[in-house]
């Protein structure tokens, strides 16, 4: 199942009700047992989507926006494990992924299934192939940032970016929050050069992420919860706090891969 989402300009949010905002923003079921469920957006053309596969296999679908002969004829895919261990296949090479482990699949690949875990999945378009390459934690470039005072002590996990694993357009990490510590990115930017998707999880079920998002001086909040994602536009900010510690999938594409190419915003210009 594919839901497409058009591009929103920011003149349009502060008019817009909370039901309209999380209908442009935020994706709420991409996790549905025994389906792949997909988001085709238009900002940037990202698509995202979950694999809740359990132990029947599910193939990765090539739903009819991609006007495609299969999904990544055109395009590149990062793919995180959400859940616990689980297997990509990918024209008939299984890679095993843990709990935070990420594959990327590039360009060419016809055949992508997945069993068992939850694999998020975030694919921009691609001009040319690069190696499918996987990857743990202890592949990925950590930085560990913010502080226990700042409640916002965390490490982000680099997986496909300029240092990385090589793809077109695809920048895609992990960031997870030590216990105590509820804020994400903060102070909090934005990068006119590229739209950003987060996809948070290993929330309990019953707590939330408050999500601010929209232009610095006329933010908006969007209530979140496990495995729910949001659609950043280049002029969103994207920045939150839980109820809880949490983790969450970042993955950007557009016009470059420079992870530090960002507008950084004081928090006392916030509004
Ligand atoms: O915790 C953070 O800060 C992040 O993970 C920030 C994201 O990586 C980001 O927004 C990159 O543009
Ligand atoms: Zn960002």
């Amino acid at each position: 199942m594919v839901e497409v989402r058009y591009a929103t300009a920011p003149d349009q949010v502060p008019g817009m009700t909370t039901d309209r905002l999380r209908s442009r923003f935020l994706a709420e079921e991409l996790f549905v047992p025994g389906e792949v469920r997909l988001v085709y957006s238009h900002e940037d053309r990202i698509v995202v989507g979950g694999a809740l596969a359990g132990d029947t296999s599910l193939d990765l679908p090539c739903p009819d926006p991609l006007r495609a002969e299969y999904f990544l004829e055109r395009r590149e895919l990062g793919v995180v494990n959400v859940g616990d261990h689980g297997a990509v296949t990918v024209d008939g090479t299984v890679y095993e992924l843990g709990a935070k482990e990420c594959l990327y699949i590039g360009r060419g690949a016809r055949a992508v299934s997945f069993t068992g875990g939850a694999f998020y999945l975030v694919s921009t378009p691609a001009h040319t192939e690069h190696p499918t390459v996987r990857a743990g934690l202890e592949d990925a470039e950590p930085v560990r940032l913010g502080s226990q005072e700042g409640s916002n002590d965390r490490t982000i996990y680099k997986y496909i970016h300029a240092k990385g694993i090589q793809s077109c357009q695809l920048v895609l990490g992990v960031t997870v929050l030590e216990p105590g510590s509820m804020w994400n990115t903060m102070p909090c930017h934005t990068h006119e050069r590229r739209t950003e998707i987060y996809l948070y999880f290993d929330l309990p079920e019953d707590q939330r992420i408050v999500h601010l998002m929209g232009r610095p001086d006329e933010t908006r909040n969007l209530i979140v919860a496990d495995r729910q994602a949001v659609i950043s536009p280049s002029w969103s900010v994207h920045c939150g706090f839980g109820t809880r510690n949490y983790a969450f999938v970042w993955a950007m594409g557009g016009e470059n891969q420079a992870y530090d190419d960002m507008e950084q915003v004081a928090i006392g210009a916030m509004r």
